[in-house]
């Protein structure tokens, strides 16, 4: 399938305002991988997909995750995290996108996960930070990512988890170890640097 049916096959999935914001996303994480030295093309593909089935009815996206054995845990957290799975799976099965580094970055792109890729990371960070954001402590993290991809990162995960923690919901455990994980790195690259 050409770039353009597949964004006309992703634009049919979601409504005018969700579509906006995947263009956004599209623009963010090119540019992101131009500047962190990422690849354009899988930047470009895996932004596009990202958000597939965002606008789903939850009840096909449960079906899915049952049927399909996709991760069983996912069922007792927050349904905004089903739709970054069930999206992998959906693309692969109905658009044969078998590129795992593509898949995986659609994959984790609302949790993260413990040792993200740079397109994991340009993906995940394209998503907090498209020019169609607004939330407290957005600029700062669009700041940061003018130069530097994991703190960038890091401050959009503290801003996810202080919000989670402020609406006393659960957090899923994958995005602590994402956040732990990064601030690692974040910490290793700085005494590289010193
Ligand atoms: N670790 C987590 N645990 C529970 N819920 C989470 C976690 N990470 C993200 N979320 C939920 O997912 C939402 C963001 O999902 P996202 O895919 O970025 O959707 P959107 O594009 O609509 O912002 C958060 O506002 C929060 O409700």
């Amino acid at each position: 399938m050409n770039r353009e049916a597949l964004m006309e096959a992703t634009k049919s999935q979601m409504p005018e305002r969700r579509w906006k914001h995947v263009l956004g996303v599209v623009d963010t994480a090119v540019e992101l991988a131009d500047r962190f030295g990422g690849d354009r093309d899988k930047a470009w593909l895996a932004a596009l997909l990202h958000d597939y089935t965002k606008a789903w009815p939850i009840e096909r996206m449960e079906k899915i995750i049952r049927e399909q054995g996709l991760p069983p845990e996912l069922l007792e957290h927050d349904k905004e995290l089903w739709h970054a799975h069930v999206g992998a799976w959906v693309v692969r099965t109905e658009h044969g996108i078998d590129d795992e580094e593509v898949l995986d970055a659609i994959r984790y792109h609302t949790s993260g996960r413990e040792g993200m890729t740079k397109l994991d990371k340009i993906v995940c960070l394209a998503d907090y930070m498209e020019p169609g954001r607004d939330f407290p402590g957005v600029n700062k993290i669009r700041e940061l990512a003018q130069h530097n991809l994991e703190e960038a990162l890091l401050a959009g995960f503290d801003s996810t988890i202080r919000l989670l923690l402020d609406k006393g919901k659960r957090i899923f455990p994958l995005t602590m170890l994402a956040r732990n994980d990064l601030l690692l790195d974040v910490e290793r690259r700085k005494q590289e640097r010193d």
